[in-house]
């Protein structure tokens, strides 16, 4: 049986079990159940801390998981980033009050609070600074007010939580991350049931993300209106009972679908129509 890990709590957790269900798979029935086994599909889920996820897989003790890249970096673990799942995105950051620090060059000395102590000492080595890292367990915003630290770095999504406190962020973005898969790096991608995960966690995405445009046009715009969306592959073309005009469709990333609605009308495309993707195998 292929054993995956999953997170149990936090910002991954609904997501990710939310993407496994779609997949197909067993999730379980409460927040108290721990391990579920899925005989049909022959995986075992083991709900476990997201921090914790990539421990277990770097030691293969489990062959597969779903964590964050910057958990992943942060651990240190052997396990390696299989994809990329498109949720969770984020940057990691240093902050610190607003024009005290230009970037990581500035923060030799300093105090640096951060729940994420092992990225933020690679970053720094990379840069020869030397500082002092406050590891904290969360709101690791409140540090500098509360006098704990002198800069944090930490996660930022909207930086709503750091212009609460006063803070701004500085320097390169340490690291961009999201939602991966991880396996355990020595053969753990090749495991029964890895490809098939894998295969249906890209269907899963695809119908996350993408949606079906069909449409009618004159047969004269239609290389226009396929310079407009192309397909994933490449468009599917029908001829209409009028043979002037013919039927496409193609898929779109969902987030361009009304940019993409536009222009296609405006090289006279008609009766488009969106349609969601229920379930996909690309
Ligand atoms: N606001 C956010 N937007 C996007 N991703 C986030 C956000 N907060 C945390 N994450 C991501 O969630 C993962 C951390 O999950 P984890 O459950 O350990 O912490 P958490 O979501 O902050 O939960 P908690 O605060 O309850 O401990 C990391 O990959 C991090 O990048
Ligand atoms: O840029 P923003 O949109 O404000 O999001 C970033 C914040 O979200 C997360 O905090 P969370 O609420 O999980 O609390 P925590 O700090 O205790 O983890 C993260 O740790 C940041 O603090
Ligand atoms: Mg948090």
């Amino acid at each position: 049986m292929l054993k995956i890990a999953v997170p149990n709590k936090g910002s991954l957790a609904e997501t990710a079990a939310w993407m496994l269900a779609e997949a197909g798979y067993r999730g379980r029935r409460d927040g108290k159940e721990l391990i579920v086994v899925d005989a049909r599909n022959e995986v075992e889920f083991f709900y476990l801390r997201p921090r914790d996820i990539a421990t277990y897989v770097g030691s293969g003790a489990l062959d597969v998981g779903i964590t964050g890249r910057d958990l992943l970096l942060d651990s240190g673990s052997d396990a390696v980033e299989v994809q990329g799942l498109g949720f969770a995105h984020s940057t990691f950051r240093f902050a610190g009050p607003a024009g005290r620090f230009g970037s990581a060059a500035d923060l030799a000395g300093v105090r640096i609070a951060s729940s994420y102590t092992g990225l933020v000492e690679q970053h720094l080595a990379g840069h020869g600074v030397r500082a002092e890292l406050v590891r904290l367990d969360g709101a690791v915003e409140s540090a500098v007010r509360l006098g704990v630290a002198d800069a944090v770095a930490d996660v930022v999504e909207t930086g709503a939580t750091l212009r609460a406190q006063g803070l701004e962020v500085f320097g390169e973005p340490i690291l961009s991350s999201e939602a991966v898969l991880i396996s355990n790096g020595a053969g753990g991608a090749e495991k029964p049931g890895m490809a098939t995960l894998k295969r249906r966690l890209d269907g899963v995405i695809v119908a996350r993300d993408y949606v079906l445009v069909d449409y009618d046009i004159e047969r004269s715009r239609l290389d226009a209106a396929i310079g407009v969306a192309s397909g994933f592959e490449s468009a599917t073309v029908s001829p209409l009972h009028d043979p002037e005009w013919a039927a496409v469709r193609v898929m779109v990333r969902r987030d361009e679908t009304n940019h993409i609605m536009d222009a296609l009308a405006d090289v006279g495309a008609r009766a488009i129509i969106v349609t969601r993707i229920h379930a996909a195998r690309i």
